[in-house]
């Protein structure tokens, strides 16, 4: 790519992003390379929160999950983590509220497959009602929230009042020029939250000879795929 197509970041970090943009990559979640997205899009890097997998990177990622949620103010009831990824993120957001805010919040997540014996079903944890957040790691197309919207119509009494995430992607959404968190908010109202946006993660490795090759190979998605 020729480099004077190359957008000047203009994103700014607060402290704990960038440690947490760090963690990531520590802990190779932030991972740079070939990856198929679920969306078919081929991406050069990918978030892979299954990596946060020891009881530092869950405590970390609590903390930021409730810190998120009640710095912006929302009110919700219970935690869902939509299966597999969020499941996890469900159970460390909600000890994180526990521990740091004293509030007891009860959460729920889905088995991917409806289960025909024991307990049965494809809700496990408290019953879904009230205002629901839900937690994920990345937002690409919004398939995974659109899901969660779809399994919350057969739960009247639940409603989903807003969704957090680590990683915006910020993508376009095919034949589009809203990002999936755009399309999301203008559909369904919902407010959706992102600890961290691809602009960020950008503006964070630009700079470091070590990222220059991948970086350039991110420009180019984003030039193809990216909202600005
Ligand atoms: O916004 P989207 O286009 O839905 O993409 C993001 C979703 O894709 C991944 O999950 P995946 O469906 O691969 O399932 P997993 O949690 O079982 O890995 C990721 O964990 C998000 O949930
Ligand atoms: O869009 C996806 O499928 C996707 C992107 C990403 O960065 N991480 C992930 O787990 N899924």
């Amino acid at each position: 790519m020729d480099s004077t197509n190359i957008r000047p970041s203009t994103a700014t970090l607060q402290d704990w992003q960038k440690s947490f943009i760090d963690y990531s990559i520590t802990k190779n979640v932030l991972q740079f390379g070939h990856f198929t997205l679920k969306s078919g899009r081929n991406s050069p890097y990918f978030f892979n929160a299954g990596k946060f997998d020891d009881g530092l990177s869950q405590k970390k990622l609590g903390e930021i999950y409730a810190k998120t949620l009640i710095e912006a103010g929302i009110e919700f009831d219970m935690v869902f983590g939509p299966a597999y990824k969020g499941i996890p993120l469900a159970t460390s957001t909600v000890y994180a509220l526990s521990d740091l805010y004293d509030r007891n919040v009860p959460f729920a997540f889905n088995r991917k497959e409806a289960k025909d014996h024991g307990e049965g079903g494809s809700i496990v944890g408290a019953p879904l009602q009230g205002k629901v957040v839900l937690v994920d790691d990345v937002i690409t197309a919004g398939t995974a929230i659109k899901e969660t919207l779809a399994l919350l119509e057969s739960y009247p009494e639940a409603e989903l009042a807003a969704a957090v995430v680590l990683i915006d992607r910020q993508e376009k959404l095919d034949g589009s020029e809203l990002s999936a968190i755009q399309a999301l908010e203008k559909t369904y109202g919902i407010q959706i939250l992102a600890a961290v946006k691809l602009e960020q993660i950008m503006a964070y490795i630009d700079g470091s000879d070590s990222f220059a090759e991948h970086l350039a190979k991110m420009n180019e998605y984003r030039e193809q795929y990216g909202v600005f």
